[in-house]
Order: C-alpha cells, then sequence, then structure tokens
C-alpha cells in the first residue's frame, strides 16, 4: 500500500440549476487532477481565486463526492471507506468558523473527542495537550463568543487535531490571523510535518507556502499546471532578479554610464532622485548583473553608497505562471 494521500484523474461538475424550466448547466471544477500528499511533507496547492482548490480539499475531506476519479488516505477510498478516513484526516478551513460559540474552548474539545469517539481518559488528556498547544489553557474556561477572533481560529486548529489525523488539509489557515498568531501556527504545522503527519495547504500568503512548502502543485480552471519546489516554480517562471543602487550626486559621465550600461543589457530601469542629489537607480533583469553594474559606474568615477539585490519570490512566479497560462479550450473562465 502507498501511503499519502492520492488522487487520481479526479474531476468535480457542479450542476447548475437554471430556473423551474431551464436545461441545468455544468461547472466543472475540477477538471482531471491527480495529485499526491505524502507523509511528513507539507504540499501546497496554489490557484487563482476559482481555480478548484476548495472542491478539491472537500473532496479529500469527504465533504463532497467526486464527479469521476478517486482519492485513496493510505489506500483507503474517500468514497467506499469514508468513516475509516475521516478518522485519519481532519480539516481546518480559515474563513469559516467551526467551533461553538456558546461552549468554553475546553467543552468544544471534549465534544468534537467524544464525535470522533476517543474515550474519556484520551480525550481529557488530549484536551489540555492541544490547548496548550495552540496557547489557549488559561482562556480554556472561557466561552468561545467572548474570544477574540484570533483565539477562536487557534481554538478551531486544536479541534482540527483532536482525532490526532495522519493528515490535515489546511484551507487558507491563517486567513485573517494575526502576524504572531500566523507565525505560531506555521510553527505547529511544522512541528506536526516532522513528526510524521502529512499537510495539505491552500494560503494566498505565499510567503507561507514557500516557507512550509516542499512541493506545490499550481492548478487553474481545475487543471494542473505546473509543480515542484518554490524553488524550482521560482527558477523555471523565468522571473528576474532586481538590483537597486544608490549613487551620490552622480556627475553627467556616471549618469550616461548607468544609461549605456541599461541600453546595452536591455534592463529594464526605474531611476529616482533623492532631494539631496542621489540617484537610485533600480534595474530588472534575468542575470547576474550587480557586479558588472557597479563596476560601469565606478569606472565613470562615481561612488555607491548602497546597493541591494532581490531575488524574485514565489508570489512573481505564481503571478508569471499564471500570466502565461490560458484555460484550456472549452473551459469557461
Ligand atoms: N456548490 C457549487 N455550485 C456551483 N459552482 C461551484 C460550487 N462550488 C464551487 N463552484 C465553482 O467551482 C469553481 C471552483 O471553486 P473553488 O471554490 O473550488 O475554487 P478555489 O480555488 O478554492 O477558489 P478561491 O481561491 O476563491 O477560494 C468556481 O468557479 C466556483 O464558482
Amino acid at each position: 500500500m502507498v501511503r499519502g494521500i492520492i488522487a487520481t484523474d479526479l474531476r468535480k461538475a457542479f450542476r447548475i440549476p437554471r430556473g423551474l424550466f431551464g436545461k441545468p448547466t455544468e461547472k466543472v471544477a475540477v477538471d482531471g487532477l491527480s495529485l499526491v500528499i505524502p507523509p511528513g511533507r507539507v504540499t501546497g496547492l496554489l490557484g487563482l481565486n476559482g481555480a478548484g482548490k476548495t472542491s478539491t480539499i472537500k473532496m479529500m475531506a469527504t465533504l463532497l463526492r467526486p464527479t469521476s476519479g478517486t482519492i485513496t488516505v493510505d489506500g483507503l477510498d474517500t468514497v467506499a471507506d469514508a468513516r475509516a478516513v475521516r478518522r485519519r484526516i481532519n480539516l481546518i478551513a480559515g474563513g469559516e468558523r467551526m467551533v461553538y460559540a456558546q461552549l468554553t474552548g475546553r467543552e468544544n474539545l471534549h465534544y468534537f473527542g467524544r464525535l470522533y469517539g476517543l474515550p474519556g481518559g484520551v480525550r481529557r488528556q488530549r484536551s489540555e495537550e492541544l490547548l496548550d498547544l495552540v496557547g489557549l489553557s488559561d482562556a480554556a474556561d472561557t466561552v468561545v463568543e467572548r474570544y477574540s477572533r484570533g483565539m477562536a481560529q487557534r481554538l478551531s486548529i486544536a479541534r482540527g487535531l483532536i482525532n490526532d489525523p495522519d493528515y490535515l488539509l489546511l484551507d487558507e489557515p491563517t486567513l485573517g490571523l494575526d502576524a504572531p498568531i500566523a507565525r505560531d501556527l506555521r510553527q505547529v504545522v511544522a512541528k506536526l510535518v516532522r513528526n510524521g503527519k502529512g499537510v495539505l495547504l491552500t494560503s494566498h500568503y505565499l510567503a507561507e507556502v514557500e516557507e512550509l512548502c516542499e512541493h506545490v502543485y499550481v492548478i487553474a480552471a481545475g487543471r494542473h499546471l505546473t509543480e515542484g519546489s518554490p524553488a524550482m516554480l521560482t527558477a523555471d517562471a523565468g522571473c528576474h532578479k532586481t538590483v537597486t543602487v544608490a549613487v551620490p550626486d552622480p556627475s553627467a559621465e556616471v549618469a550616461a554610464a548607468v544609461a549605456q550600461f541599461t541600453a546595452r543589457i536591455s534592463a529594464s530601469i526605474v531611476e529616482e532622485r533623492r532631494d539631496d542629489g542621489t540617484l537610485v537607480v533600480s534595474l530588472v533583469h534575468p542575470d547576474d548583473i550587480a557586479g558588472p553594474l557597479v563596476t560601469a559606474i565606478v569606472a565613470a568615477g562615481g561612488a555607491i553608497i548602497d546597493l541591494t539585490v532581490t531575488n524574485p519570490s514565489l508570489e512573481d512566479a505564481i503571478l508569471a505562471i499564471a500570466d502565461g497560462a490560458h484555460p484550456p479550450a472549452g473551459v469557461a473562465p
């Protein structure tokens, strides 16, 4: 048996009713996706709005039935063996409140533990461990309606771990969270993965994906576009680096040398003159041009007081990939 969540040729089409007498139309949300979420790793699923990420995650979580194709979780089918699958997975969706406002934090965890059939002792012990993990031990006896949004979200995360799932599906888990809480969550996820859990992550915060994910799938209109490590995707997308230099009070020769260098390598350039006369030049180019640029400025008699090189981010790469991807024929945008 191959371990992991394995989706094969997955397809989800929604029927959209057209009034009382109109013929229903079909919206294809997921169109032949094959994905592997192995244990011990965070796998990313990226795509623009409406790409089919949530539909895919809901099918993995047994909340939606695939129109065709299969998903197995450690060999168990999400349709035929749904109950056994549910014991092995859990879902944390950032945008949705997944805990009860009228219960305290501790009561929520006991309640969900009971739903999973955990024996009393295990339920109590795990609830305390999870309250501690998400930093809510002191607020355990406060009703959730008095929690801040961040606290409620942290409790949702504890709820998502109550059945000690082998696989965790995270759909925008840090949506709306303050930076320190989001950072804590990332640390929790990294620790879970070190302990062998498999995690699927969708997030619009691409720095988060870059930090956590070893492998990323990029989808558009329900179809596979590309996949790889964040570093590989960034390199392959052909995104350019930005070199910025600050030249104090440049002479006409130095300004001409910068212009000639820029024209020779066909870089795109943004220039800014500060109040104190410093010229700040940003050049965008695929190659490492910092050295030759500095040489050109110094050779013309100029000095440099600041130099920064900004590498392209995963965000740049995803935008470039999405820009280059046209919806496949026959698929509505
Ligand atoms: N229940 C539904 N009925 C009809 N169409 C749906 C339904 N759920 C989703 N869709 C459509 O399927 C497509 C994929 O939606 P999905 O929510 O899976 O995308 P997503 O990548 O998660 O988007 P987002 O980033 O905006 O959350 C969208 O065009 C959406 O409008």
